[in-house]
């Protein structure tokens, strides 16, 4: 099966400044990707190339589109929630509806308002009269009722409470998601999508440092916490980070570091444990050498 879309060899400069290097990525449908990386790392700048929104040197097809060339065939089946959400103050919310009802061949109208149901929001509201936080929702609303191919979502849960982005993952995944489909979604607070990310992709500084389907990632990486007694043995084993706390160590180790006899010692070092998609991600971007 073709992927969905395609990233090959994508640079992008500002002026003077690389912010992407050779990024390479692919999305297949059931994949629902999540591109993580610090303050600054490139993800916003990656999504853009790939939505035609800012121009690049190297290879992106979504969907059989170029981003650019074809950007208004390519958005028939893509649905994007940037990370700021604008919508004129002076908006109804019944007017937003039937505006995108109009222009948009894929737009559910019924989808839009049952979401709308779960909210504080009315029909008869202003834009101007919401909270930061219900325009947000607003603008998921209007774009989850999209029957798009493609979902890009850039930190769409930004500035809503926590029930709300709970709510928000779950409807995602019961009202929008299906095995034909794709998502790609940044995000800070991984340990709040970790569960719903059939793959990540790790980001610093422009470049992809590792992108994995997350079961195989689970199984490659573990949590071991020592006691002091087995600290310096455990260290030779080159943890990619530790942290003490309460004289016990929890070290990040990479399986594939290893051979099979300190695999198999692993246990009688302390406790190994499976960790979160969090801890692999500071372990990953930690710098410090343990
Ligand atoms: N229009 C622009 N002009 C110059 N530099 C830019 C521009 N947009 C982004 N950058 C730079 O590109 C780099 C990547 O920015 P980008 O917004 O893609 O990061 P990000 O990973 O989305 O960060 P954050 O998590 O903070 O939103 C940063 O160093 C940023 O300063």
């Amino acid at each position: 099966m073709n992927p969905m879309i395609t990233i090959r060899d994508l640079n992008k400069s500002y002026g003077s400044k690389r912010v992407l290097s050779g990024i390479n990525l692919t999305c297949q449908a059931g994949q629902i990707i999540g591109l993580v990386g610090p303050n600054g790392a490139g993800k916003t700048t990656c999504l853009q190339a790939l939505l035609g929104l800012t121009d690049f040197s190297g290879e992106i097809d979504v969907l059989g589109h170029h981003p650019q060339k074809d950007r208004v065939a390519m958005l028939e089946d893509v649905a994007y929630i940037a990370d700021v959400a604008i919508l004129p103050r002076w908006l109804k919310v019944s007017q937003a509806l039937s505006y995108m009802n109009d222009i948009h061949k894929n737009f559910n109208l019924e989808k839009a308002q049952a979401f709308l149901a779960k909210t504080n929001i009315k029909t008869s509201d202003k834009v101007k009269a919401l909270s930061k936080g219900m325009i947000t929702q607003l603008h998921l609303a209007l774009i989850l009722a999209i029957d798009a191919k493609v979902l890009v979502l850039d930190e769409p849960t930004l500035g809503l409470d926590i029930l709300t982005r709970r709510q928000f993952y779950t409807h995602l995944l019961e009202e929008f998601y299906t095995d034909d489909k794709c998502i790609i979604i940044t995000t800070h607070q991984i340990e709040e999508i970790d569960h719903i990310l059939t793959d990540v992709a790790f980001i610093q500084d422009g470049q992809i440092v590792l992108a994995q389907n997350t079961d195989d990632i689970r199984e490659r990486f573990c949590l071991l916490a020592v006691s002091n007694e087995h600290l310096e043995q455990a260290i030779q084993l080159k943890p990619l980070y530790k942290n003490s706390l309460l004289g016990l160590t929890s070290l990040l180790i990479d399986h594939t570091q290893l051979d099979d006899t300190q695999r198999a010692h692993l246990p009688t070092l302390g406790d190994v444990a499976v960790p979160s998609l969090a801890d692999i991600f500071v372990g990953v971007m930690s710098k410090e050498a343990c």
